[in-house]
């Protein structure tokens, strides 16, 4: 236990991501993706159809795939999504010695409901809620306000955004930079999101133009010419049409045209996770060396001292918009 002399705060700042297994086997993989994968705002099937598909079918079938998967990019300290999204609350913490900063999971564990909890416990009364999603969606962002909402005891914000944030588009951007200085420029760059059912954007979500604003932004910091750089989407799970181009079929596309050197980076991911680690740095980078070329990931800002900066200086922006109410 450390020795202060200054006042505990009683403000705090959570760093919500999505969420993650609490080991690479079947059980906890389906434990996770059945929390997950419950939530209407995820899947919008009506439940007496989607409840006995997904744990009768679905779960049995995936878990004991998918913990492969995340047995293939597990880290000592655990999840590649947890590991750093907890370092980056760390790093958060030494950027703003004045609050509280603590990491939560919408899904999973350390469960953003328990980490509420225990900040009513620690005498806490106004908490920000920035969730680790750069672009705004009614299936990520829109849950973790779900949860904050029921919040009665503490006075809660919530950031609903970062998408063209600059100190965001230039730390990805410097990220970029720093990759081609070490390993030289590819031939092209790929911005990959994680994709969202067409019906999603239909119904009014954000998602897909804040994405593209994001990307126009990085790639204008990097002076890239708009034939040097493609957007597209990745991870399509179910049976619906999901946003085009598919990373699969943008990269495929690059390779019909004679791309040899493409270049990777996933803008809406604030951590690395088995949807970048697995799914672009090994399946879809098989991909392409199936067909002769090489797919260079760029990594997530993770825990960098960059991003730490980043999320603290909007984190910062977010309190100084919310005057203390007198005691
Ligand atoms: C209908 C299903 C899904 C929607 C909608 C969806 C949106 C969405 N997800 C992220 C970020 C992440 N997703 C991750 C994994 C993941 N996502 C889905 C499904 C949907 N996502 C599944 C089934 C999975 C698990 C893996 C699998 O079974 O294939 C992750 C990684 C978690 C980890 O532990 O590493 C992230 C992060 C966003 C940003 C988003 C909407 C914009
Ligand atoms: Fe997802
Ligand atoms: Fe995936």
């Amino acid at each position: 236990m450390t020795q202060s002399a200054a006042p505990s705060p009683d403000t705090a700042v959570v760093l919500i991501n999505l969420g993650t297994p609490d080991a690479p086997t079947a059980d906890a993989v389906r434990r996770y993706l059945g929390e997950f994968l419950s939530d209407r705002r995820v899947v919008a099937l009506p439940r007496l159809f989607w409840l006995p598909l997904l744990h009768g079918i679905i779960l049995p079938r995936r878990s004991p795939k998918v913990a492969l998967k995340y047995a293939s990019v597990w880290l000592e300290g655990g999840s590649p999504l947890a590991v750093y999204t907890r370092r980056l609350a760390e790093g958060v913490q030494r950027e703003m010695p004045e609050v509280l900063v603590v990491d939560a999971m919408r899904y999973g564990n350390p469960a953003l409901t328990k980490v509420l909890e225990d900040l009513r416990g620690r005498g806490i009364r106004r908490v920000l809620g920035l969730p680790l999603y750069p672009q705004y969606s009614t299936t990520t962002t829109a849950t973790v306000g779900d949860v904050l909402a029921r919040e009665t005891a503490m006075q809660v914000r919530m950031v609903d955004d970062y998408h063209v944030d600059p100190g965001w588009v230039a730390a990805v951007a410097d990220s970029i930079r720093e990759h081609r200085a070490r390993n030289g420029a590819g031939d092209h760059l790929v911005f990959s999101f994680h994709g969202l059912p067409k019906r999603v954007i239909r119904n009014g979500d954000p998602y897909q133009r804040q994405s593209e604003a994001g990307a126009q932004a990085i790639a204008r910091a990097l002076e890239l010419e708009p034939h040097q750089w493609t957007i597209s989407y990745q991870s399509r799970f179910g049976a619906e049409r999901w946003l085009e181009p598919a990373t699969t079929t943008a990269l495929a596309a690059l390779g019909e045209r004679g791309v040899q050197c493409i270049d990777v980076v996933a803008p809406g991911f604030a951590a690395d996770c088995l949807e970048t680690l697995e799914e672009i740095s090994m399946e879809l980078a098989a991909e392409v060396a199936g067909r002769g070329g090489t797919l260079r990931y760029i990594p997530c800002l993770n825990d960098s001292p960059a991003h730490a900066r980043v999320i603290a200086g909007i984190a910062r922006r977010g309190l100084d918009a919310w005057p203390m109410a007198q005691p």
